[in-house]
């Protein structure tokens, strides 16, 4: 039997699951504010962010934008201001200092731009990728050289960083991080050093990664050309979750970016549930402006291919 439109709206208001449900990241109305010599700076302003287990987005935005404010927070470096921050179950508001240690040592990885933080100059890169293992009292060899084979840099296993290059660091780093079996690799501008064929290899690691170990990968540019490179790119505007841009395959094999409205739940476009629910709109939704009036439209992928 076909439930009543009342029984509808209670499924969609009263039953909902939280926001983000089982999300392996959830950024929900995140609020950073920093307070410098009486001048406030909000640099977050009610972000919301879902990201799924196993995926591998980009966050992309203009300097200024939030971006190392938001990798701060999921990296447990900073505290929201307010807001809901929770990683693979972990919630970063309310973590003690041990917790923390914990999360940065066995939940996320990191890679940052510069190539200099990610290694030690004076270990070779087998070293460099054993050693968060020893420091978490883990067996190390093996490990380390499997990581350096599937980012294809196991010939400089007993290089040190200043015999490789940008791009062979980069990858000895992706294997660093991964070191631990962190849930979340968080990659701060990976290839901002590096040209663009260097860049590929590292974004080709990133993937390999991503899709051999089923780690989800969040990597954090201004550039806007990585969407070319994932499936997902959230676009941060002034401290805020502005737009999402899918990559796909189209019907001939080529590849079609659509870039979408995010639907904000604290209203900043609102539709009603019940007009959502009839046409199956959840989170994404296609806008079109009109002389008179904006349509919005479902999700390509969720319209039955139209
Ligand atoms: N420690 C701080 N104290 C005061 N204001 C800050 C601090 N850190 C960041 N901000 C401000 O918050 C806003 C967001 O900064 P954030 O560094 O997160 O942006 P971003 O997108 O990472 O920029 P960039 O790409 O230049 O690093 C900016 O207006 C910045 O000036």
């Amino acid at each position: 039997m076909n439930p009543t439109l009342s029984e509808l709206e209670a499924q969609a208001t009263g039953a909902r699951a939280a926001f983000g449900g089982d999300a392996h990241i959830v950024c929900d109305n995140l609020v950073r504010i920093y307070k410098t010599e009486g001048v406030e700076v909000v640099a977050l302003q009610g972000l919301d962010l879902l990201v799924q287990k196993g995926e591998l987005v980009a966050v992309v935005g203009a300097s200024g934008s939030g971006k190392s404010t938001l990798l701060n927070v999921l990296s447990g470096l900073d505290v929201p201001t307010a807001g809901l921050a929770r990683v693979a179950g972990t919630d970063l508001l309310a973590m003690t200092a041990k917790d923390r240690l914990r999360y940065r040592r066995e939940i996320v990885g990191f890679v940052w731009q510069q190539t200099a933080r990610n290694l030690l100059p004076y270990l070779d890169a087998r070293e460099n990728v054993e050693l968060p293992m020893r420091l978490a009292g883990k067996a190390a060899r093996g490990r380390a050289m499997e990581l350096l084979a599937l980012l294809g840099v196991e010939h400089c296993a007993q290089r040190r960083p200043d015999g490789m290059s940008g791009g062979e660091q980069q990858r000895t780093a992706i294997a660093v991080a991964l070191a631990n079996s962190p849930q979340l690799i968080l990659a701060d501008e990976p290839t901002g050093e590096l040209d663009s064929d260097t860049s590929e290899e590292v974004f080709d690691a990133l993937r390999k990664a991503n899709r051999e170990l089923g780690v989800t990968v969040v990597i954090v540019t201004h550039d806007p050309l990585v969407s070319e490179q994932v499936d997902r790119t959230i676009g941060i505007r002034d401290g805020r979750t502005s737009s999402e841009t899918l990559r796909r395959e189209g019907a001939a094999g080529e590849i079609v970016a659509e870039e979408y409205a995010v639907l904000d739940r604290v209203g900043r476009l609102q539709l009603p549930r019940d007009f959502m629910n009839a046409l199956a709109m959840e989170r994404r939704v296609r806008l079109e402006l009109e002389n008179d009036h904006i349509g919005v439209w479902p999700a390509r992928e969720e319209s039955n291919g139209e």
